[in-house]
């Protein structure tokens, strides 16, 4: 069977505790230059007796046009971590650098998109994604400008000709297309999606991940995305990380296929089932 992974390591193996960041990568991802470096990253939270570690030394190199998942069970940190990712939390330890830079507020290279679209009901498509190029780093383009880039995220999610509808009229995927064309007008260098898709029916989700691709492709960002569902990571992603109760033990998976996959295929069925026997015996849970 051909190797799923980044080299012939044996999946046993790959799924001891190694630290992602120690992990080989895909070679086509190698020659790519790091983005955003996160070290020793340690999250926690005051609890009944004293901090409660959630993730303790997390490190990750993500680079450029990588598309990493982010899965594991519930309350292991996975929007935590994505938080700290894009400088909206701090970290109890640890540092992130973006191109070298370290961050520890919002950043204009970094967009996110969430669960939930939230689009302002009183703009239109148009107005609502315009409204995500408003900040400091866009101040000096001109109203052709940001009609340009508006028009190129409309025609990117495949929503011409709906410009000027408002969200009450439009479907949860179409909703979730205004979302991403309001974050990749802005042209990020990358995307941070939490559970983006995890509220639409399975059809549109389907499609809703293809053109996600097709998206992130069309900006050239890189992605991380926490997802519950194995089968969107692995449909997605070119390395899943899954998060661990024990806040040390951080395992990850490199994915070497081109898209479109085939995850009902032999190759992805085994790395699926090892993922899921690895939550079932470690964590007596699935993703
Ligand atoms: N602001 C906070 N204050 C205290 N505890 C918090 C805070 N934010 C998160 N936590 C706790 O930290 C843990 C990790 O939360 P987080 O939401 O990051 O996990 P998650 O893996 O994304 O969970 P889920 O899959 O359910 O969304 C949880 O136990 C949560 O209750």
């Amino acid at each position: 069977m051909k190797a799923l992974y980044s080299d012939d390591t044996p999946l046993s193996q790959h799924i001891g505790a190694l630290p992602a960041s120690a992990a080989p990568v895909a070679v086509a991802q190698e020659a790519r230059p790091v983005l955003l470096h996160a070290e020793h990253i340690r999250i926690s939270y005051p609890g009944d007796e004293g901090e409660r570690i959630v993730l303790n030394d997390f490190s990750l190199a993500l680079r450029e046009q990588e598309f990493v998942a982010i899965i594991g069970p519930s309350g292991v940190g996975k929007s935590s971590l994505l938080r700290i990712l894009s400088g909206l939390q701090t970290p109890q330890a640890g540092q992130v650098r973006l191109n070298e830079q370290a961050i520890s507020q919002p950043h204009p290279d970094i967009s996110f998109v969430f669960q939930d679209p939230n689009l302002l009901p009183w703009l239109n498509v148009s107005q609502n994604i315009a409204y995500g190029m408003n900040f400091k780093r866009h101040k000096n383009r001109s109203r052709q400008e940001i009609d340009a880039a508006v028009a190129e995220a409309i025609d990117t999610v495949k929503l011409d000709g709906f410009g000027s509808h408002y969200p009450s009229s439009l479907s949860g995927g179409m909703a979730q297309r205004v979302a991403l064309a309001r974050s990749l007008a802005r042209r990020p260098r990358i995307l941070m999606l939490d559970e983006p898709l995890s509220a639409l029916d399975e059809i549109t989700r389907a499609q809703m991940q293809q053109l996600l691709l097709d998206t992130i492709s069309h900006y050239r960002a890189s992605a991380v995305m926490v997802t519950h569902d194995i089968d969107e990571a692995l449909t997605l992603a070119d390395r899943i990380i899954l998060l661990d109760k024990n806040a040390s033990a951080h395992r990850h998976w490199s994915l070497m296929q081109s898209h479109p996959r085939d995850v009902a295929s032999p190759e992805f069925l085994s790395i699926r089932a090892d993922i899921v026997h690895t939550l079932r015996n470690a964590f007596g849970t699935g993703a």
